[in-house]
Order: C-alpha cells, then structure tokens, then sequence
C-alpha cells in the first residue's frame, strides 16, 4: 500500500480498539474496489497535442454507486486520488447516503489552460471514463479547480456513450443542465450549517466568533461569507500568494471581488493565516497542512477542516494535548456531497419539483450526522473526528455483516 492512503487508513486502528467489532470492515477498507489509470489528449491551442494523466478510484461499492469530485491539479497522483475516495466512502457513509466513494482527477496546472484547452480536457475526461461515470455506478462532481462549467463539459463527453441519462452521472451541473441551486456553495455553508449547530457542545458562538479561513475558492469564500452573515468576524484570509488580514474584519464581498480580479493587496505570508490569535481556524485548501511539527504554531481553539485531510494523522495527539477541538472534514465538509445527492435523486425522480422542501431535506441530512457525531463522541474521549469515523463504520459494518461479507 502506498503512503498517504496508508497513513490514513492507519487512523481506523484507534478505532478498532474503541469498537473490536470493527476489524473486519477496516481490513476490507484498507484497499480500493478499483482504480482507473488512462492517459489523456487536448489539442493545445499552439497546434501540438499534450498528453496528461487521468484517474479515477472507486473505492467501495458496498452502499451503493460511487460518489466522488474531479480535480484538475498539477500534483494529482494516485496515492493521494486513493486517499480522497477512501474519505468519500466515510464521508457517504457518516451521511447515510446510497454512495460508495470514488474520485477523479487530471494532472494538469489548470492556470496553464485556455478556454478551450479546459474544455476539451473536461470533454475528454468525460469521454475517457465513459465506461464508469453512470448515474447507477458512479458519480462525478466539481473538486479542486473544477466548476459547474466543467461539469457540463464531462457530460458532453459522457453523451456519445450515454446519451440523455449523461446528466445524471455528474453532479454540480449549471441550473439550465439539472443542476439544483442549492449545491453552489454547498459545502462552505454546510460547514457554517454545522457549527451553528452544534455549536453550544463544541464551545463556540459563530455569531461572535473571530475566525481566519486558509483557501479563497469555492469552498473558503462561501464559508467566510456565510460565517460572517452569521455575526462572525473574517480576521484573515489567504491563498497561495498571501495572507489578506485586518484585526477589525474583512468585507467578504470585497475579498472575492479583488480575488476574482486578481487585486488582493496581501500584507502577510500565506502561511501566516495559520498563526492568526482566533476562535476558529478553517482549512479550505489543501491536504496535509497541520502536521505534529507545526501545532505550536497555531492559536485557535477550534479547526474547522473542509479540505479533505488538511491534518496529517501525527498531529491528532499534539491538537488534543493543547485543546484545540478538530471538526473533522468527513463531517464539515459533508455540505457539498448532502446537495450533490439531492442533485442526483431529482434526475433519478425526474425533476426537482418531486423532490419537496430541499433545503429542509439538506438541513435534516446533515443534522442527521451531526447527531449521530455527538451521540458517539463520548466514546472516543472527546474526539469528534474518531466519533465520525466510529459512526461511519459502524454504519458500513452493518452493511457488509447484512450483506454476508462475514459474521458480525
Ligand atoms: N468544493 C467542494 O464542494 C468541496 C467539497 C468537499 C471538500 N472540498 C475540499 O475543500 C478544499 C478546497 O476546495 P475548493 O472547491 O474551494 O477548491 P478551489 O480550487 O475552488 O479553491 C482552492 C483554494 O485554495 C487556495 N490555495 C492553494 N494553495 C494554497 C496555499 N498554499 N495556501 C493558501 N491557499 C492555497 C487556492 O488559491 C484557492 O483559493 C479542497 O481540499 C477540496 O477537496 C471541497
């Protein structure tokens, strides 16, 4: 087995010894079902012809079809494409959605592509993995660097082998393609969601809390946007080229204007956001970002991680010993993927209008895992990242002992 994925499926044997009944299921998670590796062609727009490689995992079928985001990204390798669609089928599971868990990804530098060089990469992907990507086997969705823009271009790519059930294999659509408005933003606001749920057994008050947010994509700008809709103060922000702060807040909306126009006057490091004297710290951006070396750094009581495994499983103890709560990114990022189902019911239904109350129906699914999270993290000493993995495989347990994969 490769590192990443080794080291996180490690994490499940502290688990193991909370609940013995659970070896079975983590010795069947430690591998994936399958995973994909093809080579892909775009015309770039000098004339040549660029080849990348293309992956997608799934990683267990035992709830049903495969869920997973798409990323376009210049470090994607498999080990780590393994990685994100192992947490997927936690994650699924933690939900109790119908889902295994898969992922995708390009290795490209998306910055490197034109309009057109983007969506021929989208349409090829799509067309590449045609024999996976269904609506009954597995689901794809926006990720790292990926839109609902590219979204619609996977499914072009998909309509030669599929024709109109296309849709339904890709998740995070624009409107006009069966996408539903509720899933833009889904997982920043999933995250806020959560807080403000269990807010009261985690110690916090988003409406006065002073929070710095790591990343300032899709998922960083709409959790810093919702937090302070909710009476939260943005004291820093960053990405890859700085850190934005001001100790009297951040005008959210201003931030994502200057981003998208590339005008963010940084006046700290990028990793300087992770220093920040605040409540919460929210990772949104990328993977291994709190390791045992530097959780002396930090100064917040809570993280908030909605990057997939923004902390390395080494800093799991020294977080603990200096009291900083971990909101585990199976849970507070779960916003995305609970939208992302409801997407892909209204297809199977036909139409969003047979639905019902689909904000109710998002709300309840993740008050639903925030429930089942607190009702266990007084077996696991406090810790709100073993409690959802505890409850996600408890939960995949009783599907493989009901399944007769073995005895319970
Ligand atoms: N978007 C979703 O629905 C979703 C769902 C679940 C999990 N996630 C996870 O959340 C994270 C962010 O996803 P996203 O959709 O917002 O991606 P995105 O591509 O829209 O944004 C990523 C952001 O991270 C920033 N970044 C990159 N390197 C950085 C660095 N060194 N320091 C600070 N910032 C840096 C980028 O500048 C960008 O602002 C990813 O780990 C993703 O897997 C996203």
């Amino acid at each position: 087995m490769s590192d990443l994925l080794e080291l996180a499926v490690r994490r499940l044997e502290r688990i193991v010894e909370i609940d013995e009944e659970l070896a079975n299921v983590c010795r069947l998670l430690k591998l994936p079902a399958e995973l994909i590796e093809r080579e892909l062609s775009i015309s770039r727009d000098d004339g040549k012809t660029s080849f990348m490689r293309a992956w997608r995992c799934r990683y267990n079928t035992l709830k049903g079809p495969t869920k997973g985001g798409v990323r376009f990204s210049a470090s994607a390798d498999p080990d780590e494409v393994n990685r994100l669609a192992f947490l997927m089928t936690l994650k699924c599971a933690l939900l109790d959605l119908p889902f295994g868990g898969a992922k995708g990804a390009i290795r490209i530098d998306p910055d490197t592509l034109s309009d057109d060089e983007r969506r021929q990469l989208a349409i090829a992907y799509g067309e590449l993995f045609s024999d996976t990507l269904r609506a009954d086997n597995d689901i794809a969705a926006p990720d790292v660097a990926t839109t609902p823009h590219d979204m619609e271009n996977i499914v072009k790519g998909l309509e030669p082998a599929h024709n109109s059930g296309s849709v339904g294999a890709v998740t995070g659509k624009p409107l006009d393609m069966g996408g539903l408005s509720i899933r833009e933003g889904a997982t920043g606001r999933g995250a806020v969601f959560l807080l403000r749920t269990l807010g009261e057994e985690l110690g916090i008050d988003i409406s006065s809390a002073r929070i710095a947010v790591q990343g300032m994509g899709k998922a960083g700008l709409e959790f810093a946007q919702d937090a302070a809709d909710a009476g939260a103060m943005i004291i820093a922000m960053s990405d890859s080229s700085g850190t934005i702060s001001n100790a009297d807040g951040l005008d959210i909306e201003k931030v994502a204007k200057q981003k998208a126009a590339g005008k963010l006057n940084y006046n700290a490091s990028s990793d300087d956001v992770l220093r920040a004297d605040v409540d919460i710290l929210c990772l949104a951006a990328m993977s291994d970002v709190i390791k045992a070396d530097n959780v002396d750094n930090l100064s917040c009581r809570m993280i908030v991680e909605i990057a997939n495994a923004a902390i390395t499983a080494d800093a799991d103890a020294a977080l603990a010993e200096k009291g900083i709560i971990v909101g585990p990114d199976i849970l507070f990022n779960a916003g995305g993927v609970a939208a992302s189902h409801l997407e892909w019911l209204a297809f199977r239904k036909g139409g969003e209008d047979k639905l019902g109350d689909i904000q109710a129906m998002w709300e309840d699914r993740l008050s639903a895992a925030a429930g089942s999270v607190s009702s266990t993290v007084h077996e696991c000493g406090g810790s709100w990242r073993e409690a959802a993995l505890l409850y996600a495989l408890r939960d995949l347990n009783a599907v493989a002992v009901g399944q007769g994969l073995f005895e319970s």
